[in-house]
């Protein structure tokens, strides 16, 4: 059927409308289901809303889909190798925004053929698309737990406790008391009860703005929706433990010299555990990292690095000494008469101060 010059604007503009509109919805779930931002959900909807109401106040509708010709549409068969390829919703976002700004754009200048009023329209719905996009963008491309990480200061490795109740009990005190990231580290747990306990052990820390790591298990740390694993130099490789956490939770490594750390940096850890550098009494060693290689670390490593291995509230200031002052612990805090003033004590300890000069 010959198109008429008429018929292929209105053609044109049919397509970018339908384009724009479902670009706005794809953010528009993102804000509601990924974000559970209710006032980004809302202004994508209204966007979405304004669009339909400029066009059916300033297109006439039937034209529109007259003109509509799906199976003669050359483009369909045109396809970038990278239209079908996303792998994160951050890759999901930034295509949606672009199709929007181009859409629109493409409504505004083909719309002035028709109807400056409409076009200015469009224009107003443009530029407020821009602003809704790029905000978006941003919030998704920030992860929270990543800035979380670098303010945290105080770590602890934590068992599953006697029962769900005590251990979401613990947590929460122990958060208010300053700790910033729980790890749950018990060997002696099933895994049935270690998943339960990683379920409601991060929404304790959540709930208090604290970080959850669940200690070697990838598997547990992704299905109960924690913030990440902690792994060991024996335990899975870097790359398997990504792969099932994913980018957005937080791998920890074990590094007990300065070429580990390195590696660890490289194979994409978000922070490491460096120790063990005094004997304690929660695990046996034969040999200690001590202060020095604290440090090395201070020195050429980048990521956050917290030391690890029988350090307590008579010893910190040697940690600190050397450079470092993010400490994980565990009978530090568990074997204290009074944990929650221990725990004040060390996170204290942390504090940077300026000193005097
Ligand atoms: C923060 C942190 N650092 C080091 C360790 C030790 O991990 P690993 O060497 O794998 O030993 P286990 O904890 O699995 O016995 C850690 N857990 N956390
Ligand atoms: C799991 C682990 N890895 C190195 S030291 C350590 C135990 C930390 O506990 P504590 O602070 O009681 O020495
Ligand atoms: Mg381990």
């Amino acid at each position: 059927m010959p198109i008429l010059p008429g018929q292929a604007t209105y053609r044109i503009l049919d397509a970018s409308i339908n384009r724009a509109t479902e670009g706005l919805r794809t953010l528009e779930e993102y804000a509601r289901f990924a974000q559970d931002d209710a006032a980004a959900s809302g202004c994508f909807k209204s966007l979405r809303h304004d669009l339909t109401t400029a066009v059916g106040d300033g297109l006439d509708r039937q034209r529109l889909i007259q003109s509509r010709d799906t199976p003669g549409d050359v483009g369909t068969e045109i396809r970038e190798s990278t239209e079908y390829k996303r792998s994160s919703s951050q890759q999901v976002i930034a295509a949606a925004a672009a199709r929007i700004a181009q859409s629109l754009r493409v409504i505004e200048e083909y719309g002035k053929t028709i109807d400056a009023r409409f076009a200015a329209q469009i224009e107003q719905i443009r530029y407020r698309a821009y602003q809704a996009c790029a905000t978006l963008e941003l919030a998704a491309f920030t992860n929270t737990r990543v800035t979380q990480l670098a303010e945290a200061k105080l770590y602890l490795l934590i068992d599953g406790g006697e029962s769900e109740t005590q251990f979401t009990a613990s947590i929460e005190q122990l958060a208010k008391a300053g700790v910033d990231i729980f790890q749950l580290r018990d060997h002696s747990l099933d895994d049935r009860t270690l998943y339960e306990r990683a379920c409601v052990g991060a929404a304790a820390a959540r709930k208090h703005g604290r970080l959850f790591i669940v200690n070697d298990r990838a598997d547990i740390a992704a299905a109960a929706d924690a913030d990440g694993v902690h792994v060991g130099q024996e335990e899975l490789p870097a790359a398997a433990a990504r792969a099932i956490i994913g980018d957005r939770r937080l791998l920890g490594i074990s590094t007990h010299s300065i070429q580990q750390a390195k590696e660890a940096v490289d194979d994409g850890a978000d922070y490491i555990g460096c120790g063990p550098v005094f004997a304690g009494r929660t695990k046996q060693f034969d040999a200690y990292v001590g202060p020095a290689f604290l440090q090395q670390v201070t020195q050429s490593i980048s990521i956050p690095a917290f030391a690890i291995g029988g350090i307590d509230q008579s010893n910190v200031s040697e940690i600190i000494a050397a450079g470092c002052d993010r400490i994980a612990v565990t009978g530090a805090i568990r074997d204290a008469e009074d944990p929650v003033h221990a725990a004040k004590k060390l996170k204290q300890s942390l504090r940077w101060e300026e000193p005097n000069r």
